[in-house]
């Protein structure tokens, strides 16, 4: 039905104009065709030839003339049909809808005439459609796979304040916030900008200024961010009052509540829930003011307290769940240091790796003993603890245990939370500080490292240092001279292996320092002792005697103890 010849006939324009052009025909050929009915009774024959030229002409005149008509209208109503189609079609809007939006129209139908393609989807160029398809699409786009999981990636404002007088070893702020930028990443949340201030000190309403906050507001809604992160940690009154201002769905969090949300998702053992749960727990018990502000608007401000009333009830239930939470993780800090003491049973000395996250110490440990330990350039890959028997070439072993990467500015929280895990450090013979040394913030890295240690009260376990990565370093020929030139360091590549032989005979020198010389008579019947011997300690000299095996040797302190008998034996 949509064909053009109906589209004709059914134009009453058309009908009007045919039945004229009928009309003047006939009125045209009326006289010749009457002369020629009549014939020769009534016209002579000269008369009769010329009615019948006029008539011939007259026809043809006239068939010209209607098919010239008929052109003209049907150009015409080419013309005007695809108009009528968009005034009747529902899914235009072209036509209702105001200039603006027809003269972008217009420009898609030339972009289409100059592709020579004409396109059938007319509401895929709509612009309100077109926004609304590139909406959906980005909403999906956001949700990303996380550690197993399907997150949906945030956008963040990140957010920066420079104290005036920071020391040397400090992180400078652009730094600092590169490095809050990749916390965001292994959250999983997607930074869209970031600003930073210099400050003699932080305001106490709003940390920032007054107008850094009216700047700051002005670009997460210019940005669309969900999320504003300061790279310090807020006070609750702080983050309540940012909220405030900064109005609508914004979330305001700080480093430690993005970091703590990186545990959150790591977290993969019992132990690292546990420790991690409690961890939030503590850091929500203060700033669970905010929840239920929205009580005492409800209530109109007429039951005043309302609000403060739940905010205690909801204390007092966080106090008790910290309480579990502290008991339950007591029990599992039991169970590891039974597990310890069985361990100790047989002396091997054990060297815990320790650093700054991402600097290659699961890298390391896998190396070294074939772990498959995750490995990867994101922050805090590793949370729990694992030990691994390291074998030397001279027969000799130790025990060598990957820990929890630290990071500046780490949550006095999360530290405290973790002390089960970190007591593995506190009770090794050795700590092997590993370096990213291609890094460039090494020094602050080694500073940042140096703090955290510094609160886990191990100052009496001797130190080696490993600057790893030296594959990424310009000159590492240079880099090693200098690693010489110091005393306890070694130069290593954990990726390639370069350097592992070097790094495990410094272990061993470096063991040597919590060792203590022993010189005992071993009898013949205390072979596996022997064995032992070789085994933790550093064997200097063995002699077989008729009464048994002398040896001379460092032995861990635990080890010499059970020699003593032996010990006072060769002394006589
Ligand atoms: N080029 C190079 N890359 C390395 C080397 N050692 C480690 N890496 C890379 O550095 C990244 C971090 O390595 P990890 O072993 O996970 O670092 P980590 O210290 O265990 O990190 P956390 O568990 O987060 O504390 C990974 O991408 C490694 O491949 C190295 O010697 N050279
Ligand atoms: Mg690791």
């Amino acid at each position: 039905m949509d064909s053009p010849a109906w589209a004709i006939l059914s134009t009453p324009f058309l009908c009007v104009l045919v039945i004229a052009v009928v009309i003047g025909c006939l009125s045209d050929v009326a006289i010749p065709i009457a002369i020629l009915v009549k014939g020769d009774r009534c016209y002579s024959h000269k008369t009769r030839v010329f009615a019948a030229v006029s008539l011939a002409v007259q026809i043809v005149l006239c068939i010209c003339s209607s098919i010239g008509s008929i052109t003209d209208s049907l150009k015409l109503t080419a013309h005007v049909l695809p108009q009528g189609a968009d005034v009747v079609s529902p899914d235009n809007v072209l036509v209702q809808n105001p200039v603006i939006e027809t003269i972008e129209a217009k420009e898609e139908e030339v972009h289409g005439v100059f592709n020579g393609v004409a396109s059938t989807k007319s509401e895929d160029k709509t612009p309100v459609k077109k926004k609304k398809k590139e909406e959906e699409d980005s909403f999906e786009n956001r949700f990303q796979l996380r550690n197993g999981r399907e997150v949906y990636e945030e956008k963040a404002y990140l957010v920066g304040v420079e104290r005036k007088g920071n020391t040397v070893d400090a992180f400078g702020i652009e730094e600092s916030l590169e490095e809050l930028g990749q916390l965001a990443d292994t959250a999983g949340v997607a930074v869209v900008g970031s600003t930073c201030q210099k400050l003699a000190s932080p305001n106490p309403r709003t940390y920032i200024g007054s107008g850094k906050v009216a700047e700051i507001k002005s670009a997460i809604h210019g940005l669309g961010a969900e999320t504003v992160i300061f790279d310090d940690e807020l006070s609750p009154g702080q983050l309540r009052n940012l909220e405030k201002i900064f109005g609508g769905d914004v979330r305001v969090c700080d480093r430690t509540a993005l970091i703590l949300d990186i545990f959150n998702q790591r977290a993969a053992t019992h132990e690292a829930s546990l420790q991690v749960a409690l961890a939030q727990m503590e850091y929500q018990l203060p700033r669970l003011t905010r929840m239920w502000s929205h009580l005492e608007r409800q209530a109109g401000g007429r039951v005043k307290g309302m609000g403060e009333k739940q905010i205690e009830v909801d204390k007092r239930i966080l106090r008790t769940q910290i309480g579990v939470l502290k008991k339950e993780l007591e029990s599992v800090r039991k169970h590891r240091k039974q597990y310890r003491n069985r361990r100790t049973s047989v002396p091997v000395p054990v060297v815990s790796l320790v650093g700054y996250t991402n600097a290659g110490k699961s890298t390391l440990l896998n190396q070294l003993t074939g772990a498959d330990v995750l490995a990867e350039d994101r922050l805090f890959a590793t949370l729990d603890p694992t030990t691994r028997r390291v074998q030397i070439k001279n027969g000799n072993e130790f025990l060598l245990t990957d820990t929890v990467g630290f990071i500046q500015k780490l949550p006095t929280t999360l530290v405290a939370a973790f002390r089960a895990t970190l007591e593995e450090i506190s009770e090794s013979s050795l700590l092997v500080h590993v370096v990213d040394i291609s890094h460039p913030l090494v020094e602050q890295q080694v500073h940042a490292v140096d703090e955290v240690l510094s609160e886990l009260d191990v100052s009496s376990i001797p130190r080696l240092m490993v600057w790893n990565k030296v594959d990424r370093v310009s000159d590492p020929k240079k880099l090693k001279l200098e690693a010489e030139r110091k005393q306890d360091v070694v130069c290593v590549s954990a990726l390639n292996g370069d350097g592992l032989e070097e790094f495990c005979n410094a272990v061993q020198e470096k063991m040597k320092d919590s060792m203590v010389w022993v010189e005992a008579l071993v009898p013949f019947d205390k072979g596996e002792l022997l064995s032992t011997i070789h085994q933790v300690g550093m064997v200097e000299r063995t002699e077989y005697t008729e009464s048994g095996t002398l040896i001379k040797a460092h032995v861990p302190l635990r080890f010499a103890r059970l020699l003593t008998p032996m010990r006072q034996l060769c002394a006589s």
